[in-house]
């Protein structure tokens, strides 16, 4: 794959062109793509149809693939809000002059290349592309070949708007979609700073594995519903139902309620009718299964529900006998991706919080939350599970690393 090597080669010396950059020429090349979406919503919706006739039509995973007007609005949206951020670059983070006269500056620069091995979902390759041109890197994408069509569409669009305002176009490179083309980022040490896989548990392992570049790694969510004995059972349902059911196939939706013995009866009646409405799935522990009883989608659970990310309209339901037991499920179950407690009790919720080890954890609000533009970051390049680095949704403040400017006048050591 020459082809590849070539491609990466080009966006390393094209980044620097992002940082030579005025201000004016990135938030144009920023706006332009933002109106260069709405002005091609029909052009997008056509090539994504093209990718979504490739899917079986039942695939719950279609969602995620799936461009329509309103979401076309949303990205476009959304790289209008990253064209008005700061630049996170050439920001002077420490200053000092040392007695020998030298002037010496912290200061933040951006990283350089950022390569992202990402999921079936298009509004990723603009968010990625958007706060990569913010932040002044270049930016390599091997999207996913479910997307391809969407992608090839959407990147020209990139381009142009870059070339429209005087950037070059390398510093934004579609990869070919098939799977080899990450090997060849593993080993481009030289020319790429960062990798980041968004994706699935293989995905991740693999790329932790083999890559010589160094990762963040972002991961799949087996996310948790608390309901804590001392919830408030309205709050309870509509936490427990928008965190199942408002996006099913996104990572930060719930896959397993927990439910406190003591409100079990109580919450589960309240909450039945709402997952009857959206035809959740359950798979109930033995406690959970008789409550339940009469529940039309109902199954009984097996070991491996308890850490399974559905991606569909199906959860796991177990029934606990107090917090203690809940914050050892979660210990044992969860991908440290999103967990959340529904109570009143703010010493438990506090407790729960400090306890859980995850990159977002919630009181009295559904996981759906945990996303960059919902967080006031524009939008997200992913959602970190480690703890390196970056955490959680992370955005432009982590695309940049920091670089000592000295200025002498002739000093010598
Ligand atoms: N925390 C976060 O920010 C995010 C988490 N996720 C998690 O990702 C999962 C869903 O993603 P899913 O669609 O399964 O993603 P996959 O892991 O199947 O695919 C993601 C990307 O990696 C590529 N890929 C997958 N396996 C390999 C491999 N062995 N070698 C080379 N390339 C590979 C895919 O290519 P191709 O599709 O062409 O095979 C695609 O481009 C869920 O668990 C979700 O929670 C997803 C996004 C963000
Ligand atoms: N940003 C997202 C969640 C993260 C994400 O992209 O996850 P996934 O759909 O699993 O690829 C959202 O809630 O919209």
């Amino acid at each position: 794959m020459k082809q590849v090597e070539t491609q990466i080669i080009k966006t390393y010396k094209a980044a620097v062109h992002l940082r030579r950059a005025t201000e004016q020429q990135i938030k144009g090349a920023l706006r332009s793509l933002a109106d260069a979406l709405q002005q091609n919503t029909a052009v997008l919706i056509k090539a994504n149809g093209k990718d979504l006739a490739l899917q079986a039509p039942d695939n719950p995973r279609n969602d995620r693939l799936m461009l329509n007007e309103q979401r076309i609005k949303a990205i476009a949206n959304a790289v209008r809000k990253i064209s008005r951020l700061p630049d996170p670059s050439g920001k002077v983070l420490e200053k000092k002059v040392l007695p020998n006269k030298l002037l010496l500056e912290k200061v933040a620069v951006p990283l350089g290349v950022v390569g992202a091995i990402y999921e079936s979902r298009p509004n990723v390759t603009f968010d990625i592309a958007a706060l990569c041109i913010r932040s002044r890197n270049g930016c390599l994408l091997k999207g996913s070949s479910e997307a391809d069509n969407t992608n090839k569409a959407a990147i020209k669009l990139i381009k142009k708007a870059l070339e429209d305002n005087g950037i070059n176009a390398d510093c934004v490179t579609l990869l070919p979609s098939e799977r080899e083309v990450v090997q060849h980022l593993f080993t481009a040490t030289r020319y790429i700073d960062v990798l980041i896989p968004r994706g699935s548990a293989s995905l991740i392992e693999y790329v932790r594995k083999n890559s010589q570049v160094p990762v963040i790694e972002t991961g799949a969510g087996v996310c948790h519903v608390y309901i804590e004995q001392e919830a408030d059972l309205n709050k309870a349902v509509n936490i427990a139902v928008n965190a199942k059911v408002s996006r099913p196939s996104v990572c930060n939706a719930a896959d397993t309620l927990l439910v406190d013995e003591a409100v079990a009866p109580a919450f589960l009646e309240a909450v039945q009718p709402q997952l009857a409405k959206y035809g959740v799935e359950v798979f109930a522990d033995n406690t959970a299964f008789k409550l339940l009883k009469g529940y039309p989608h109902l199954q009984k659970a097996k070991p491996e529900h308890f850490d399974t990310e559905f991606q569909s309209l199906r959860c796991a339901v177990k029934v606990v006998k107090g917090i203690e037991e809940a914050l050892v499920h979660i210990q044992e179950h969860s991908t440290r991706h999103s967990e959340a407690i529904v109570s009143e009790n703010k010493k438990h919720c506090k407790r729960f919080m400090q306890e859980v080890d995850a990159a977002a954890v919630y009181a009295n609000a559904s996981t759906r939350f945990t996303d960059g533009e919902e967080f006031g970051l524009g939008a997200e390049i992913g959602i970190s599970t480690q703890k390196l680095h970056a955490r959680g949704p992370f955005a432009l403040e982590k695309l940049v690393t920091e670089k000592w400017m000295v200025t002498g006048n002739g000093q010598v050591r």
